[in-house]
């Protein structure tokens, strides 16, 4: 049976905003306070989504948060109206405040891991949504993202639905942003790569010295339990913890994997010779490709910059592999020397298409952050929520919703507006029903 990978992005929310809430993010800390285009920023997502729906790919669409978050707000002692409560927590606690009001789960590759059927004891894709729990905006997001997702994967035949982990930096989970799936085929059993930044339960054990490792060996380690994934069929790397230290928030700023390629730096991971070699030895097939940039080529820093590892490395239907990069990447010498190189040497990759997710990359996102990936049969396909795939139609209907709702520009300053939150929850409601998602945000409750 036919298999392949579909790729479903987060589309921006109406409230997309530089607020500077990732420490150990170097763009979103050089960004703070920036004003940000929620409009452009939507449609820059919107644009990559059509084209690689050109490209004849499997593309869907995931919904945004509500924003602000009154109910967190209301949680933490805000009351009054909802024009109260925004306007007492805008005053009283602004940091918390701008918290509340991030669009971050445009970046879907930190919606949830995802293990296709081929690879879980049931014969079910599986979903466990991230707990996000090392920043407080995105520790916000888990319980609605699970509502997303099983409204977007609601056939139970198919798809099985975990409640998030335990939310507790013990369990610090991001998500696919430190998952890799490699196989020689998406149809045939693959090897899971986790990522994780250090252990929770051993200190003894290397971890970064100034920001956080946010995932944890153990969230990882439960993860794998929880879909059913054989220990033969996955390896556990630890990300070196240095490059956190510069600014490597997740494994996918510096590794991606597609299919029987792995593209990686070579400061990537700790003991990393010890790594690769049980990638190779665990690996199902005899057609694997280690891609490894040394620092010489590309310096952590210009991959950190132009986000190299942050590209999607997708198949063709023809079977050529094809990067979709930011255009941060054309622009620095360095990178776009090494990808003309790249798809000149014997590898799968053949082709580099460049995107612009400029308003994205400004708070550390790029093309991979922005897209969760889930592998699957035809079957399956036909079993997924239909409204939330990228045709042509869905495409014209979600570029003018974003026209009718979406500002134009957006200062932090103009968080608390009503009259923000008012726009957000028409547009949220109208788009439930282009998705078909039912009722799946606190305010419809
Ligand atoms: N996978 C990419 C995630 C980027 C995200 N940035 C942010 O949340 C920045 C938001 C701000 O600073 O306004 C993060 O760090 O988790």
């Amino acid at each position: 049976m036919k298999q392949f990978e579909a790729n479903f992005d987060g589309l921006v929310g109406p409230t997309h905003n530089y607020a500077g809430l990732s420490y150990g993010n170097v763009a979103s800390l050089n960004n703070a306070s920036a004003s940000s285009s929620p409009k452009q920023a939507a449609k820059q997502g919107l644009k990559k989504m059509k084209a690689l729906a050109d490209l004849g790919m499997v593309q869907g669409v995931l919904a945004p948060q509500e924003r602000p978050d009154i109910a967190s707000l209301r949680r933490l002692g805000f009351s009054g109206t909802d024009a109260n409560v925004l306007a007492m927590a805008a005053k009283q606690a602004p940091a918390i405040f701008q918290a509340c009001c991030s669009a971050s789960s445009m970046w879907t590759a930190n919606a949830a891991t995802v293990s296709p059927s081929a690879d879980t004891s049931d014969g079910k894709i599986h979903f466990t949504p991230a707990n996000l729990t090392n920043k407080y905006h995105r520790s916000l997001e888990p319980q609605v993202t699970g509502k997303i997702l099983q409204a977007t994967f609601a056939n139970k035949e198919y798809f099985a639905h975990h409640a998030h982990l335990p939310d507790n930096e013990h369990f610090g989970d991001e998500g696919a942003a430190n998952h890799t799936r490699l196989c020689s085929d998406y149809g045939k059993t693959g090897l899971e790569m986790f990522v994780y930044g250090r252990h929770a339960f051993d200190t003894s054990k290397p971890a970064p010295k100034k920001f956080p490792a946010r995932q944890t060996l153990e969230a990882s380690q439960a993860v794998a339990r929880l879909h059913g994934l054989k220990d033969d069929n996955v390896v556990y790397v630890q990300q070196n913890p240095d490059l956190i230290d510069q600014g490597v928030f997740h494994n996918d700023v510096i590794a991606v994997g597609n299919q029987n390629v792995l593209f990686y730096h070579e400061q990537a991971f700790y003991q990393s010779s010890q790594a690769i070699a049980e990638i190779k030895q665990k690996f199902v097939g005899d057609d694997l490709h280690l891609i490894c940039v040394k620092t010489e080529e590309v310096s952590v820093q210009d991959a950190i910059k132009s986000y190299l590892f942050n590209t999607q490395i997708i198949t063709l239907a023809n079977g050529d592999m094809a990067i979709i990069a930011p255009t941060d990447c054309k622009e620095n010498s360095a990178v776009s020397t090494y990808l003309t190189n790249l798809v000149a040497q014997n590898t799968p990759i053949k082709h580099v298409y460049y995107h612009d997710v400029k308003e994205s990359m400004r708070n550390g996102g790029g093309p991979a952050c922005l897209r969760l990936r889930v592998a699957m049969t035809n079957k399956e396909h036909a079993a997924v929520n239909q409204s939330t795939l990228i045709n042509d139609n869905q495409f014209e209907r979600l570029n003018t919703w974003v026209d009718n709702h979406y500002r134009d520009t957006l200062h932090v300053k103009d968080l608390c507006d009503p009259q923000l939150l008012i726009e957000s929850r028409t547009a949220l409601d109208e788009l439930t029903q282009l998705l078909s998602l039912g009722s799946v945000y606190p305010f419809q409750q």
